[in-house]
């Protein structure tokens, strides 16, 4: 069975886009138990793990708008966002993926939403 070990998660939903404000998740055997008041980021923290497996972004976001920590709460111009995910294959092996993808302040108010870079360290 494949593991995820760790998941780092910067600039999504309530999670801040500054470099102090990554969050990392190291995942424990067998089981790691998510725990919090409401609102405090459990369900992006899933959708964090499936954006990172899957490329695919939450139903209901708008496109991915509304994943990426909005800008407005500071006043920024734009989020820049990124979803680290280390994985163990079958063999123990490491697998690293990273994807970012951004939002910028348009005119009239609205939001362009843009995925940037995907890799994959095998
Ligand atoms: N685009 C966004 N920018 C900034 N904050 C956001 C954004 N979208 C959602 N939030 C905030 O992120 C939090 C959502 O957290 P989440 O739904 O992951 O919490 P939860 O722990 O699963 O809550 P619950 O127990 O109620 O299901 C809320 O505080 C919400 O206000």
């Amino acid at each position: 069975m494949s593991t995820i070990e760790k998941l780092s998660i910067q600039g999504i939903r309530s999670f801040g886009s500054n470099s102090e404000d990554v969050q990392t998740i190291t995942f424990s055997s067998p089981v790691t138990l998510i725990l919090g008041e409401n609102g405090l980021g459990k369900t992006t923290v899933i959708e964090c793990l499936k954006y990172g497996l899957t490329g695919e972004l939450p139903p209901g976001s708008d496109h991915g708008r509304s994943f990426v920590h909005d800008p407005k709460i500071f006043n920024q111009a734009g989020t820049l966002a990124q979803v680290k995910l280390e994985v163990s294959n079958l063999q123990g092996k490491r697998i690293s993926v990273c994807r970012s993808m951004k939002i910028t302040n348009k005119r009239g108010n609205k939001y362009a939403f843009e995925t940037l870079d995907a890799t994959m360290n095998i």
